[in-house]
Parts: structure tokens; C-alpha cells; sequence
């Protein structure tokens, strides 16, 4: 056990989907994994882990936010081993080209800091994807038929940004989406020697004020799910 996760040694998985609602993790779990039991209530940010296809494979909830899932990833990867860590989010469409429900594979993920930031000093370091996990999501996704997009997002510290011509500066860079996990995410995992990916489902639009109901956000992505398990369970 840890300050913020309750599972006993041996009942997390190597491979961690992370969606950052926990009410996603439950369904996700309930609705793929065999042999399911909760192995996290701590705060509310529940974990399920069953198996996929045979193998042992954990969902846990990081909640919203880089310093949130900073502590889970932290914790799934020095206290219980995992070695694979998936993100599966939402994120909102920063070019017109792509639509609702569209799946993104974040290959960078730009940000204004994280809270790694301060070890870096002066060094704007890159935060990247795994290239096996990439690699690997973008031959399910197309064996799926699934609308991908696969590029640079931008991991924002603010939901409700007051600043256009930041989100402007970005579009123009081409970054594909913005989500608020995966910078953070990518710089743990680097930092430990385990693969991380983020894999995100369009849930809204910048550009034309397009959403999905957060109901659609907990209980629909299944798509999503099944490129992040296909790629981290190989
Ligand atoms: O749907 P999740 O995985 O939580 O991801 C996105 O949704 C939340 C904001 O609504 C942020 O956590 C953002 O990264
Ligand atoms: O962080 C996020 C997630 C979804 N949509 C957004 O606009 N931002």
C-alpha cells in the first residue's frame, strides 16, 4: 500500500491504463477485463485490475491534472513495478480537420511546465511517446479503421484558458489536441525506464464549441480502450 493507493503488493498489474476519471477506469475494467476486483477506493480514485486476453492488466484513475497524475504514476512505477502506462483521456480538437470522437496518438506533448519542470533548470526537455507503443497503437488503430491523427499535444495546466492567442500560438504549431496528463506522464515514465503513452478521444472542439455530455466521456471510449490494450499488451 501507498499514501494513495490501497492495492496490497502484487495486485496492480505491469500494464496501467490511466484515464483520468475514475468512473471511466470502472467501466473500462468492467466492460473488458475478465476476473475483475477493485484494488483501489483511496480518495475515490479507484483501480480495478482483471486480465485482457490472459494477461494482467490494471486500470487506475490519475485524476485531472499533471500534479495528480504525477503522484499515481509515481507510485504505480516505484512502489508496484508497472512497467507499461497508458494513457486513455479526453482531450478537446485544436485543428479544424479533426472531429468529435476522432482518436489522437500524442507522439510529444508540449507544455508551460510540469512538475518535473524544476529538474530540468534551464532545459526545455521534450517529453515523447514510447516508440514500441506507438508503434504499436497506430497498426491497431488502422486495423480498427479508426479516424487517427498522430502528432504533438499540448498538456495545458488551465481547462478554462483565458488566453486565445495562446491556444492560437498552438494551432498554428500544429499541435493536434490539448489534454492535461500527458507531459508529466511521459517525463516519469522516461525518468524510470517504462514505456508511456497517451492515446485520447476528441470529446470537444476548440474551434467549433462541439462537446460530448460527461457521460459519454465516463462510459463510451470504447475504441480507445481497445487501441491502448491492444498496443500494451503485445
Ligand atoms: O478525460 P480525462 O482523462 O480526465 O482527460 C481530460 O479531461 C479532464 C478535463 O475535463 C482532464 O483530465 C483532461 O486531460
Ligand atoms: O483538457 C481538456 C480536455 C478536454 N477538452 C479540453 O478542452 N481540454
Amino acid at each position: 500500500m501507498t499514501i494513495h493507493i490501497g492495492a496490497e503488493p502484487g495486485e496492480i498489474a505491469e500494464t496501467v491504463l490511466m484515464p483520468g476519471d475514475p468512473y471511466r477506469a470502472k467501466w473500462a475494467a468492467e466492460t473488458f477485463l475478465s476476473d475483475v476486483r477493485q484494488v483501489n477506493a483511496v480518495r475515490g480514485m479507484l483501480g480495478f485490475t482483471g486480465t485482457w486476453n490472459g494477461t494482467p492488466v490494471t486500470f487506475q484513475g490519475s485524476g485531472m491534472g499533471m500534479p495528480s497524475l504525477s503522484i499515481y504514476a509515481n507510485e504505480l512505477i516505484r512502489d508496484y513495478g508497472a512497467k507499461t502506462l497508458v494513457r486513455i483521456g479526453s482531450c478537446g480538437a485544436m485543428q479544424e480537420r479533426i472531429a468529435l470522437r476522432d482518436v489522437i496518438l500524442a507522439m510529444t506533448a508540449t507544455s508551460v511546465s510540469t512538475p518535473s519542470r524544476g529538474i530540468f533548470r534551464e532545459v526545455n526537455y521534450a517529453p515523447c511517446a514510447d516508440w514500441s507503443l506507438l508503434e504499436a497503437a497506430v497498426a491497431a488503430a488502422r486495423a480498427k479503421g479508426t479516424t487517427l491523427h498522430v502528432g504533438g499535444i499540448y498538456s495545458s495546466d488551465v481547462f478554462y484558458d483565458e488566453r486565445p492567442d495562446l491556444t492560437e500560438q498552438m494551432t498554428r504549431h500544429g499541435i493536434l489536441g490539448v489534454e492535461m496528463e500527458a507531459a508529466e506522464l511521459y517525463t516519469v515514465a522516461a525518468r524510470h525506464g517504462v514505456r508511456a503513452l497517451a492515446v485520447l478521444t476528441v470529446s470537444d472542439h476548440l474551434m467549433t464549441g462541439a462537446a460530448l455530455p460527461s457521460s459519454e466521456r465516463e462510459t463510451s471510449f470504447a475504441e480507445m480502450v481497445e487501441i491502448a490494450l491492444t498496443a500494451a499488451v503485445q
